[in-house]
């Protein structure tokens, strides 16, 4: 009898089976993917019918049909309800972005159809981002799983004025200046402020901070030149940042290139930023009479500074509106309240909104207005444990200074 001789090549036998393996969980999660997927949007697309129809946003008339079998009988002809206008909602779910065009008609239902979004968020359980009316139509624009967007502290990018805190958040700076935070302790305002400090390390912009509790921004002062937590200190930085902001806006109009409308970046000049950590604490901390001259030159500095390229970011507790007076808070043009809030609070922020607002004990999380109006929920940059701020912005700095040398020796 022959002897069959199995020739086994185990390493390719091995290989074989782990692309099998690998194939196979790649069908998986893509079935399982598009299933989940189409699912939600099922899901979606029955939420909205029910809500137009248990609103009662349709018209019927009532029409006889006659049983043709049975006509002479009793009850052989019924009523039926039949729809004679439905309004005209497209739907779609593309990549964690639900877009909702509504038809807008002059009709009965006109007000309402335009003024969904508090119900779209509840009950699709997403935030809105955009609102925008367009030619006979109004196009909501949500946000699905939210957190799902939160990006780490190393995702953060920053290019052209604009700096990237969440998949779909950015401060456009250059555009919509100014920034103010406001966050309960333990919210998560610190640890914000320290990402976008790094970030702005990572461009040619000239930092200016200030915190006058003496706390975790002032532990800055190791690393950075800028830094000032003594009361006379701080007040002069700010005068000195309002000032130089002056005879930059002067000294633009001179220079060989400028064009009216054209801002800072466009002359080739860098981005100022003043940092200013426990704003209402300072202020209060002065008094009345002193605080006055304070608040003027930063209600300057809001108004003036975009152009020049010489921006706030502004944190506090608790805002104030004794100490953002005179429309000034309207000058920040981005706004995020951090934490538990009250409903005071969230309305000196926002303005009043017809919006419900929740706590989640999730650190760095809250409400953001990034400049259009709208306020959807916000998560800070995540933070890995164990992270050195101290030790990455030292080394940031050493790499700016490092940069600054050879170039001058250039
Ligand atoms: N983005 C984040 N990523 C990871 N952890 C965070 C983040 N934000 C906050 N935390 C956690 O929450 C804690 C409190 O945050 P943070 O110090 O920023 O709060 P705060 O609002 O500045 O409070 P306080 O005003 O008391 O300083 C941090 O020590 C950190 O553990």
């Amino acid at each position: 009898m022959d002897q069959i001789k199995w020739n086994i090549n185990f390493p390719f036998v091995l290989f074989s089976f782990c692309v099998t393996v690998l194939v196979c969980v790649a069908v998986a999660w893509s079935y399982h993917y598009f299933r989940i997927d189409q699912w939600k949007q099922r899901v979606h697309r029955q939420e909205i019918a029910r809500m137009l129809l248990q609103n009662g946003w349709y018209e019927s008339e009532a029409v006889q049909s006659q049983d043709s079998f049975f006509k002479d009988l009793p009850g052989g002809s019924k009523s039926k309800e039949k729809i004679t206008y439905f309004p005209k909602v497209y739907y779609t779910l593309d990549n964690g972005i639900i877009r909702i065009n509504v038809r807008i008609t002059m009709g009965k239902y006109q007000d309402q159809l335009l003024h969904l979004e508090k119900k779209l968020e509840t009950g699709l359980f997403c935030e809105l981002i955009v609102k925008e009316l367009k030619e006979s139509y109004v196009e909501y624009e949500l946000l699905y799983d939210t957190i799902g967007s939160r990006i780490s502290i190393e995702e953060m990018e920053i290019s052209n004025g604009c700096l990237k805190l969440m998949d779909n958040v950015y401060w456009e700076y250059d555009t919509l200046p100014h920034m103010l935070i406001a966050g309960a302790t333990g919210g998560g305002k610190t640890y914000f402020l320290l990402c976008i400090i790094w970030m702005l390390l990572h461009t040619n912009a000239v930092l200016t901070i200030l915190d006058p509790k003496n706390a975790d921004l002032a532990d800055l002062e190791t690393v950075l030149p800028d830094v000032h937590h003594r009361k006379e200190e701080m007040i002069s930085c700010i005068e000195h940042f309002c000032d130089e902001m002056l005879e930059r806006n002067e000294a633009m109009k001179r220079m060989p290139g400028y064009k009216t409308g054209e801002n800072y970046a466009y002359l080739g000049l860098e981005p100022h930023f003043l940092v200013f950590d426990e704003y209402v604490a300072f202020m209060n901390l002065l008094g009345n009479k002193a605080s006055m001259p304070v608040m003027e030159k930063l209600n300057q500095i809001a108004m003036l500074g975009r152009q020049s390229g010489y921006f706030i970011i502004l944190a506090c507790q608790r805002p104030d509106a004794k100490y953002l007076q005179d429309g000034m808070r309207d000058q920040f043009n981005f706004r995020v309240a951090l934490g538990r809030m009250s409903e005071l609070g969230y309305s000196m922020m926002f303005g009043e909104q017809d919006k419900d607002f929740f706590f989640k004990r999730t650190k760095g999380r809250g409400y953001v207005d990034a400049g259009n109006g709208v306020i959807s929920e916000f998560y800070t940059p995540l933070v890995p444990k164990g992270y050195d701020f101290l030790r990455e912005i030292g080394k940031l700095q050493r790499q700016r200074v490092g940069q600054h040398k050879e170039r001058i020796e250039e």
